[in-house]
């Protein structure tokens, strides 16, 4: 069954990749001048696809597949494409996992981490809305305790939204409004306690005491939390997301991953060279501003999407 808000995030997915598809067929266009497929126009096929973002693995495979297939055979735009969409889908495959709720005992205790403006704030809301819609109940605790404006906005969407929330002043200490959430949200039967974080690369010390201290204390309340970890992204940034993937998962221990910004950039082969290199979990991506805008993906259809196939 699809209703209409499938429907709607069914043309997002086109939308929202559309500037990269349009950018893939910009760096194919001018490749197929002759009769059959050969070295150079390989060599063309593949240096288009890293050009797209999408990595150097994910193009080679991309090559290789066509060497095997139709080396000395005709090919066009057409036939790359596709070619291309199914190795992407290949690759989306075995990443592409919403974030399931199942700890045990309650609540289920998810840190957000991100560098600024990547989407973190907006993600969370959408997160929970998302959460919501799936009945589970959601708390929020605004542990970017770094920033007032990051406070204030988490605020603003919990009220927005429906969703209690722990916060404290500017500069206070997040781990105690963690513990707070833990323990309210152990008291109210709360499934997801989703946590802001100052998690950023700017200052990687800070980070890290931060996150330290922080899973200190959940380890304390619950040796299983935090359950999950998960890294915010800004697609529009390109390889740099590759290099935040990289850092991060070294220093914060990250258990998966959201990309958000989607539909603002040409840049959308990021998604797949992300799940290329790192194998970690793709909970969702985010294609737009509004709350729905945040999804779990079809791996075929954003293949198809970002392959303009
Ligand atoms: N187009 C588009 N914009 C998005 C998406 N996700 C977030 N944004 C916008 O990106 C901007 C930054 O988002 P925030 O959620 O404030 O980012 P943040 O990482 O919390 O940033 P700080 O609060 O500065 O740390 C906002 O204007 C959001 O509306 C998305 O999927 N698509």
């Amino acid at each position: 069954m699809t209703d209409n808000r499938d429907l709607a995030w069914h043309e997002k997915i086109g939308l929202g990749f559309r500037r990269t598809s349009e950018k893939l067929g910009d760096n194919l266009s001018g490749l197929f001048t002759k009769a059959t497929l050969d070295a150079e126009t390989l060599d063309g096929v593949e240096e288009a696809l890293i050009a797209s973002d999408l990595g150097p693995a994910a193009a080679a495979r991309v090559r290789d597949r066509l060497e095997g297939e139709r080396f000395d055979r005709g090919i066009d735009e057409a036939g790359v494409r596709e070619v291309t969409a199914q190795e992407i889908a290949k690759i989306l495959m075995p990443v592409a996992k919403p974030l399931e709720i199942e700890a045990f005992p309650r609540p289920q205790v998810i840190l957000v981490i991100g560098v600024n403006g990547s989407g973190k704030t907006t993600t969370i809301a959408k997160l929970a809305h998302l959460l919501m819609e799936q009945d589970y109940s959601v708390m929020l605790v605004a542990g970017d305790t770094f920033r007032a404006a990051a406070i204030g906005q988490l605020k603003v969407w919990a009220e927005r939204i429906g969703v209690p929330i722990i916060s404290g002043k500017e500069g206070g200490d997040a781990a105690s409004l963690v513990w707070e959430g833990v323990k309210r949200g152990t008291a109210e039967g709360t499934d997801a306690l989703i946590v802001d974080t100052a998690g950023r690369l700017q200052n990687k010390a800070g980070l890290m005491d931060e996150l330290a201290k922080i899973r200190r204390v959940l380890g304390r309340l619950n040796p299983a939390a935090p359950h999950d970890v998960v890294l915010v992204l800004d697609a529009t940034t390109g390889q740099n997301a590759i290099s935040q993937i990289d850092v991060f998962g070294k220093e914060a221990g990250v258990t998966g991953l959201v990309m958000t910004k989607l539909d603002g950039t040409a840049r959308g082969g990021v998604l797949v060279a992300a799940a290329e290199k790192f194998g970690l979990p793709i909970h969702a991506i985010g294609v737009g501003e509004t709350l729905d805008d945040l999804r779990p993906f079809d791996p075929q259809e954003v293949a198809r999407a970002i392959a303009g196939a």
